[in-house]
């Protein structure tokens, strides 16, 4: 079967506070992205994992090797798998591209399995695996919150257009958090955001998108912070670092600026391509 693994930006982020355990609590309005890598997944004789993106790790450290060892555990599975995955999103990027596929291939397994489970059920799964994969799983629009796990989907009718660019350098996700500054970060209004997503106030969104953790990003490589300039300087109507970084995304309705853009970006950047929010 034929799974998609959808990416992510995360239109606000706001880091409340650090808690005893070293992780963060978080509200922060997700959405899912046309973008996506696909995953091949068969029952077979013997585990087997392939990817034709040669940076991606084969080994145990891969989200889709933890989840099957997990899901072997727990349900004491006897059946094998053969995963092939075309990658489409980049890594260290803040995308959540292996959170994507981990999700995916909860919902393989579960299928190909027949073991009926239930969302909260996949969700428990998850985020034994990483704090994205929850909103993963859900895949839809959402005011998320704890330190990933509570999702509350919603729906809205704005529309738009994005740009993704991501410069060579990454960011590793648990530097950017330890890295942060609390007093100093950015603390933006994920019930703004939100709002603004529903009254189809496209400007309104603009003004309020945000993410606490740009802050550190851009101390830990400049790259960031001079693309994300460079993509305002462009005439992008809202710009913002997702997640832990690297990428950054740019906004506009405005479809000749956005292939203007696409040209020009292509030029000197690794990554760059357009998508849509996944509604
Ligand atoms: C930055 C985001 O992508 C925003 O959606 C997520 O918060 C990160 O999600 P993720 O990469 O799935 O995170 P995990 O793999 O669970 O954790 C990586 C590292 O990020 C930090 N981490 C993650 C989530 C969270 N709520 N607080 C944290 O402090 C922890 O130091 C952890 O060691
Ligand atoms: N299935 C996978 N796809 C991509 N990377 C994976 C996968 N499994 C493990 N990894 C490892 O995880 C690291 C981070 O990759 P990932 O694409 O999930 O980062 P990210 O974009 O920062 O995600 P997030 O937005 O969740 O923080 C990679 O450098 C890679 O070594």
């Amino acid at each position: 079967m034929e799974v998609r693994a959808n990416a992510k930006v995360n239109l606000c982020l706001d880091v409340l506070r650090r808690r005893k355990d070293g992780y963060h609590d978080l509200e922060m309005i997700m959405v899912p992205l046309q973008l996506h890598d696909l995953l091949q997944v068969e029952l077979a004789k013997q585990d087997e994992l392939h990817s034709d993106d040669k940076q991606m790790p084969l080994d145990e450290h891969n989200t889709i090797c933890r989840v099957i060892s997990l899901m072997r555990e727990m349900y004491q599975l006897k059946a094998h798998f053969y995963v092939s995955v075309r990658k489409h999103i980049p890594m260290e990027a803040g995308l959540a591209g292996g959170s994507a596929d981990a999700a995916a291939m909860i919902h393989a397994i579960d299928i190909l399995c027949g073991l009926h489970l239930s969302m909260e059920d996949k969700i428990r799964i998850g985020k034994q695996i990483g704090a994205d994969v929850p909103f993963c799983l859900v895949n839809q629009p959402a005011l998320v919150s704890g330190i990933g796990e509570k999702i509350e989907p919603f729906s809205f009718s704005c529309d738009f257009h994005m740009l993704l660019v991501k410069p060579s350098e990454g960011v590793s996700t648990k530097t950017a958090y330890q890295m942060l500054d609390l007093a100093r970060c950015a603390h933006p209004d994920c019930e703004a955001v939100k709002a603004k997503l529903q009254e189809d106030d496209f400007a309104g969104l603009c003004q309020e998108i945000g993410n606490s953790l740009e802050e550190s990003a851009f101390r830990l490589t400049s790259a960031v912070q001079k693309l994300k300039a460079e993509l305002t300087a462009y005439g992008f109507a809202g710009v913002l670092m997702s997640g832990s970084g690297s990428c950054v995304f740019a906004l506009t309705q405005d479809e000749s600026l956005l292939k203007d853009a696409y040209q020009h970006f292509r030029q000197h950047y690794p990554f760059v391509e357009l998508t849509t929010v996944r509604k």
